[in-house]
């Protein structure tokens, strides 16, 4: 602990929290406030420490070596700065601090890793992160959060924090994330990894996870908590209700894992549904065996629109306009697909081969 970390904040006289140290000040025994109102110098003793300004010993008693993130701690921190959780950026904070090092813990972060978090709340996470990577970008919609998170995370040099919405729009990333990427990527070296590590705002999981993939570069590594139902919907089987467009994707490129389902009262305030912590390992060599990635992503989307018709109407009416009946039925001949098949019956390698194969068709009739 260094004093340049003590803050004289007027709200919380008696109590600082210094970097990960909560610190109460006794003064013979009191707390005493009015003389810290200003910086005091402090001297520290092991797990004590004076301050010389006042001419009385004054002790300061070091609470705990961990950040506090309970319920309590939270709402007092936030009603003490005139916030409270806004419900529309799913602003759920975690307040187990155990499950906080799960999250970073599971991403195997190196220290010439660039991790980026989306939804810095009030910096938490962020600072776990910051501890293992090489560089942190962190994006926080919520100007009052991103203040707060500002201050907490001021004395960390490899924390970039980046106020506004992490999307442009539902299709695509605000580009100054990948920009500060690449340029951070660049300044660590040819070994650097690109990872995201994040308890993600669950109304935009989807599209922040959908859009990475598309990303150059694609995180090697993604460790996110996300909403269970979703997380059931990125690992599931062919034929399983789960299964869909965002199974699809995300399997066709990457490796996908549950690590740990969350009820909702790890977190505060409670969500009303249960959450997963995922972890998704990219693999470039599956990648590489798109010829269109972005065509891919189109054609699996579309087949899943309607997941109970049947194929067949399911694929004419996707590719309207671009390919007739007779030449889907072509097409669903030679990939063997019968009049009753359906989307959710075919496994991966049958739809990449079906994605394919429509594709060129396309190519041949234009
Ligand atoms: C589930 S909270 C996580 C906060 C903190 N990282 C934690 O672990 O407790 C999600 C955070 O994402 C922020 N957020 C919501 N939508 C966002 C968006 N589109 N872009 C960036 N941040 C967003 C919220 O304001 C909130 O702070």
């Amino acid at each position: 602990m260094s004093k340049d970390r003590w803050r004289s904040d007027n709200r919380s006289l008696s109590r600082w929290n210094l970097g990960h140290t909560r610190v109460r000040v006794l003064i013979r025994g009191k707390p005493r406030r009015n003389h810290l109102s200003s910086r005091p110098d402090v001297g520290y003793h092991g797990d004590s420490a004076c301050c010389n300004l006042v001419p009385e010993a004054c002790i300061l008693t070091f609470m705990s070596n961990q950040p506090r993130q309970t319920a309590t701690y939270l709402s007092k921190r936030l009603a003490a700065a005139g916030l409270r959780p806004v419900s529309r950026f799913g602003q759920n904070f975690l307040i187990d601090l155990n499950l906080v090092d799960l999250i970073a813990r599971s991403a195997e972060i190196r220290k010439d890793d660039v991790v980026l978090e989306i939804g810095t709340g009030v910096g938490s996470l962020t600072s776990r992160l910051s501890d293992q990577a090489g560089a942190v970008l962190t994006v926080e919609i919520d100007n009052n959060l991103h203040q707060m998170a500002s201050e907490e995370l001021a004395g960390r040099p490899n924390v970039k924090l980046i106020h506004g919405d992490a999307l442009k729009n539902k299709n695509t990333l605000r580009p100054e994330i990948m920009e500060n990427v690449r340029d951070a990527k660049s300044r660590l070296g040819e070994n650097s990894r690109f990872l995201l590590v994040s308890n993600l705002p669950y109304n935009v999981a989807t599209p922040i996870i959908s859009n990475l993939l598309h990303e150059t570069p694609t995180p090697d590594v993604i460790v996110v908590t996300i909403q269970k139902e979703m997380g059931d919907r990125i690992v599931a089987e062919p034929g399983s209700k789960d299964y869909g467009a965002l199974s699809v994707w995300v399997q066709s490129i990457c490796d996908a894992e549950i690590i740990r389902i969350l009820p909702p009262t790890v977190f505060w305030p409670r969500p009303k549904v249960h959450s997963a912590i995922i972890r998704l390992d990219h693999r470039p060599e599956r990648r590489a065996s798109f010829a269109d990635l972005d065509h891919f992503h189109a054609t699996v989307r579309s087949l899943f629109f309607h997941r109970r018709k049947f194929l067949r109407s399911v694929v004419i009416s996707a590719m309207k306009g671009r390919l007739d009946k007779p030449q889907v039925d072509a097409v669903l001949q030679q990939q063997g697909h019968g009049e009753t098949a359906r989307a959710e019956e075919l496994n991966l390698t049958q739809i990449q081969q079906l994605a394919e194969a429509l594709r060129l068709a396309e190519i041949a009739a234009s």
